[in-house]
């Protein structure tokens, strides 16, 4: 009997299934507006049978954004293309999620296929990028940015406030504070990036301080009934895992206590030389090792890409959701591929009625 395959309740939400799509950026807004093209990406991508489907880093000002090209919900005008994403992903079935972000230094960038670089700076696309210190991250982001004032802070804590209230009026019922991935709260938090000697730098405690005061005051306005998670980046590949490791238990456990019901683990990305043990669900182990010790329902993703690997995540308990991202790319139709790998009863039922009703009598080769 696949565990993949089984509910997931957290809080008042049940998920169909272990399989979530992780957010993904898509590079295709304009002014932060979702279009046609984000409306049937998320909507195709719900019918293929996942669980949970978290909509991409989503900006919470505009320079906040990775891309001049990122989705945003910096104003009520985003709600009304969002509240199309939300429902579309549920009427599939599927639970809408939504990541809301902030890029930190690493903002005011190129699109992947457009170098992947800091815009420059005499081109108008760009913007001043800000950070709690004035640290460049570098390689192919060198711009350095604003260290931030304390205006800043407090004015980018009430942005993500704003905005998960404006995802939750759009319909959104999972929402994941962007805390991974060299972003703006992953670099208050690393000492790499985070060279402030005020309450919001120094020891773990001070560099964590954006973060609880950001994720508390999301709490206050994001219902109790509905799951609110954090994406961490808990390692960072750089010679000093097992210190980067045990803060993040350390913060894991404390924002348990501020009411954060899940955690998303995931890598820091804070510097660029790291030594990043790429491979098939490489983070897996670190994962149930965060489980374990902070008493966190977790996520995770990275290769975990075969049915096989998520089924053995959730069977080997490493983690309760198993995130899968480039492999729904490839394949929108993921969970029908691994209903069908794992042996599940009637599998192409986990598809859509108008699909079901054909497949369930006709043997797909793919
Ligand atoms: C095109 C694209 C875009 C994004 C990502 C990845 C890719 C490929 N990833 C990371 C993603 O959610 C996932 O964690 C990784 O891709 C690893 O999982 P897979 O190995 O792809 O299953 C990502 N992560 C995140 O927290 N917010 C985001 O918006 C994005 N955007
Ligand atoms: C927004 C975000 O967290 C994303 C943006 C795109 C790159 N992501 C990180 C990534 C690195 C290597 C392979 C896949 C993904 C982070």
């Amino acid at each position: 009997m696949s565990q993949l395959f089984t509910p997931f309740t957290l809080k008042s939400i049940t998920l169909r299934n272990r399989i979530a799509i992780p957010p993904m950026c898509q590079y295709s807004a304009e002014e932060g507006l979702t279009n046609e093209w984000h409306l049937s990406h998320y909507t195709s991508l719900a019918r293929g049978g996942a669980g949970l489907v978290i909509v991409e880093a989503t900006a919470v000002s505009p320079e906040g954004r990775i891309s001049p090209a990122c989705t945003g919900l910096w104003s009520d005008e985003h709600k009304t293309g969002m509240a199309a994403i939300a429902q579309g992903i549920k009427a599939a079935g599927a639970v809408p999620g939504i990541q809301i972000a902030h890029a930190g230094r690493k903002a005011s960038a190129n699109c992947p296929w457009e170098g992947d670089d800091h815009i420059a700076e005499d081109d108008p696309r760009g913007w001043q990028t800000i950070a709690p210190s004035a640290i460049a991250f570098g390689a192919n982001l060198p711009k350095q940015p604003q260290e931030m004032s304390i205006e800043d802070i407090q004015r980018v804590k009430a942005d993500f406030v704003a905005a998960a209230r404006r995802a939750l009026e759009a319909g959104f019922e999972w929402l994941e504070l962007h805390f991974a991935h060299g972003y703006l709260a992953q670099s208050f938090l690393s000492a790499h990036s985070n060279h402030r000697t005020d309450a919001y730098g120094g020891d773990l405690i001070g560099r964590s301080r954006f973060l609880l005061e950001t994720l508390q005051a999301v709490r206050e306005v994001w219902p109790e009934h509905l799951p609110l998670t954090a994406r961490l980046g808990v390692i960072e590949f750089d010679g000093r895992d097992e210190e980067t490791l045990k803060d993040a238990i350390t913060l894991a456990k404390q924002m348990k206590e501020i009411g954060l019901d899940l955690l998303s683990v995931s890598i820091g990305f804070t510097i660029p030389d790291t030594n990043i043990p790429w491979g098939p669900a490489f983070l897996a182990p670190i994962a149930e090792r965060i489980q374990r010790e902070s008493e966190l329902p977790v996520a995770s993703s990275w290769g975990i890409d075969t049915p096989e690997l998520a089924e053995s995540a959730i069977t080997n308990q490493q983690m309760e959701l198993v995130m899968i991202g480039r492999a729904h790319l490839a394949n929108p139709h993921w969970s029908f591929k691994a209903a069908k790998a794992l042996n599940l009863k009637d599998p192409a039922w986990v598809l859509p009625t108008p699909y079901a009703h054909w497949l369930a009598r006709y043997q797909s080769n793919d």
